[in-house]
């Protein structure tokens, strides 16, 4: 059966929206044509979807999530984190493998992805851990898991903090051409502080995570990378002394690349309104300074693409305070609306910059099949209606997850349709 999307306004070269006919078959996009041409097909074994002239981009695609399963399957479920995800526009997602047990063996990566082919919502890619427990203390089996499909390496939810180790681990998955993902984080500089240092900190006595803490692991593993030859990317940059590393790597070629969050574009520390541990999250709310410098380096490239980081935790856990409650937020349903709307509605970005770094450059940057509109590719689409505006619901969440600082933010551009491989996976 062939899928016909009508009336769809899709980016053209230039940036520009034009009305466009999408004809699926078998999956895959067949032909992008103008309005009119393909209404010969259209008849018994043909669904057609009037996108009545609404934005249909590529599935965006998240490279930085958290499903918890195995293990915390309170918290969320591969079922639940997926239809989340389709729910705000993504059609790929890679999770991390900080689960219980932790995502460092083979059967593991085939659990997850036995899982996530069970949902059958959207695609979902794993990675595997650097070491085993992700404890630091020995690699995992890295041949055994790339053919298990891990997509890559990380320890993320932790720093790797001996040198050697990331050294070593970035030696062998060079040599299997594939990346390594670090979570950048010194521990001896962040002990017990659960925001960053700043004036929230001082004003509720709390301890301040430096940013040097993020700094000197960005530093420390582009050295690294330059002597191993690995691709390294960095997570969740939040910080304006890690930017300037990585611009510098960049400049002289060494193979770093970088992520960033939507709420270290537009939070600062200043912005948390008090002891609310729906406003910690690791890395922490920075400085005005630092979410400038994020911003900037968005628009210049150093930062490559934007991901969640969808980090859900239950409700008695973020209750426990701002002191002991677990680091993390929930972002699917949240990230397009508000970068649309802080960014694109402002005039800030284009609407093509912004769908550039939630789509074909996180598929340039993982050597991913996928974000693109144009005939052969897979038809993973989005629909958005760029008009919509409604304030954030977390009660209306298809994830388990409610743990969002972004609560009653009436925010413009919501997703309506999710299509993976042409199947309709979620609609409003
Ligand atoms: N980002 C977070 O605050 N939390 C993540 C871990 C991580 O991404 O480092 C989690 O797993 O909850
Ligand atoms: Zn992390
Ligand atoms: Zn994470």
């Amino acid at each position: 059966m062939k899928l016909i999307i009508k009336n769809a306004n899709i980016l053209g070269a230039e940036g520009e929206l034009e009305l466009k006919t999408i004809v699926v078959g078998d999956g895959v996009i067949e032909s992008i044509s103008n309005p009119g041409v393909n209404d010969a097909l259209e008849g018994a074994d043909t669904k057609v979807i009037d996108a009545g002239g609404k934005l249909v981009a590529p599935g965006f695609i998240d490279m930085h999530v958290h499903l918890r399963e195995p293990g915390f399957e309170y918290k969320e479920t591969i079922e639940t984190g997926a239809r989340s995800a389709a729910k705000g526009g993504f059609t790929t997602i890679a999770c991390m493998p900080n689960t219980r047990p932790v995502t460092d063996n083979p059967d593991t990566v085939k659990l997850v992805l036995d899982r996530a082919k069970e949902a059958d919502l959207v695609n979902v890619l794993p990675y595997a851990a650097i070491t085993k427990s992700e404890l630091g203390r020995e690699l995992t089996d890295f041949v055994a898991l790339k053919e298990s499909g891990a997509i890559g390496f990380t320890d993320d939810g932790v720093g790797v903090q001996s040198a050697q180790m990331m050294k070593d681990a970035m030696k062998w998955a060079a040599e299997l051409g594939m990346p390594v993902i670090a979570h950048c984080e010194d521990n001896t500089l962040v002990e017990g502080a659960p925001v960053a240092e700043g004036e929230f900190a001082k004003k509720h006595g709390l301890k301040g995570i430096p940013n040097e803490s993020e700094a000197i692991h960005v530093g420390r593993d582009i050295l690294l990378a330059e002597a191993t030859g690995v691709h390294y990317h960095v997570c969740h940059v939040s910080t304006e002394q890690s930017i300037r590393l990585i611009r510098q790597a960049k400049e002289i070629g060494i193979k770093v690349t970088s992520e960033v969050c939507p709420h270290h574009l537009i939070l600062s520390e200043e912005d948390i309104p008090g002891l609310d541990a729906n406003w910690k999250m690791n890395p922490p709310l920075r400085s005005r300074r630092d979410v400038e410098a994020c911003i900037q380096a968005v628009e210049d490239g150093t930062i490559d693409i934007i991901v969640t980081d969808h980090a859900p935790h239950s409700e008695e856990e973020k209750a426990k305070g701002m002191q002991l409650a677990p680091f993390g937020i929930v972002g699917f349903e949240t990230a397009f609306p508000l970068l649309y709307t802080k960014f694109v509605a402002t005039g800030k970005w284009t609407l093509a910059k912004l769908i550039q770094r939630m789509t074909s450059d996180p598929a340039r940057v993982f050597g991913l099949k996928a974000g693109k509109l144009e005939p052969g590719a897979p038809a993973d689409l989005t629909i958005v209606d760029l008009e919509a505006e409604r304030a954030v619901d977390p009660s209306t969440f298809a994830s388990k997850g409610r743990n969002t600082p972004f609560t009653d933010w009436k925010l413009q551009g919501w997703p309506v349709a999710t299509i993976v491989s042409g199947k309709v996976v979620w609609s409003e």
